[in-house]
């Protein structure tokens, strides 16, 4: 590992090869499952299904995203880790996120999707369409691979 970004006096050890931070990964909970339930308890109790179809759940979801990319914008390219950005920021990110999060498990509920599984699918595909030794370091769309 080698230390690379210097944070308010902490260095970040990232990955000699990849780069990457090294260690980061998520807790195992809440689970996809939880935050469904957890949401539905949430809207249940407020008497707010009336208000959760999926059109409504949609344009909600796609508004949160809007708030996250305000938190991005005009800064230029942000560097892995948001070295450059403080406490507060990154606990503004971590909430809108999350309602991106939160609003994106309810619509996949509403509209009957099994996101957890659904997602297993879709990389399946993603992993067929994209073979890692005819893709290796090109970012190209699988349509403009000739063989
Ligand atoms: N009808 C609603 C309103 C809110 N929420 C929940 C889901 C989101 O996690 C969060 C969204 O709340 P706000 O609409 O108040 O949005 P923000 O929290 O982003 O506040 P602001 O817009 O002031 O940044 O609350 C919900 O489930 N259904």
């Amino acid at each position: 590992r080698v230390a690379t970004v210097e944070n308010g006096g902490l260095f970040i050890y990232t990955n000699k090869y990849s780069g990457r931070p090294e260690r980061f990964t998520f807790t195992s909970e809440p689970t996809i499952e939880d935050i469904r339930r957890m949401q539905a308890e949430f809207t249940d109790e407020r008497d707010w299904n009336q208000f959760h179809q999926p059109r409504n759940l949609l344009l909600a979801m796609v508004g949160e995203v809007g708030e996250v990319a305000e938190l991005f914008q005009w800064r230029g390219e942000v560097a892995e880790g948001l070295p450059d950005w403080t406490e507060s920021e990154r606990e503004h990110l971590a909430h809108e996120l999350s309602d991106v999060m939160i609003y994106l498990v309810e619509l996949a509920e509403k509209c009957r999707v099994d996101l957890p599984q659904a997602v297993l699918r879709k990389m399946a595909l993603n992993r067929q369409k994209y073979p890692a030794s005819k893709v290796q370091g090109s970012a190209k769309k699988y349509t403009e691979y000739k063989d």
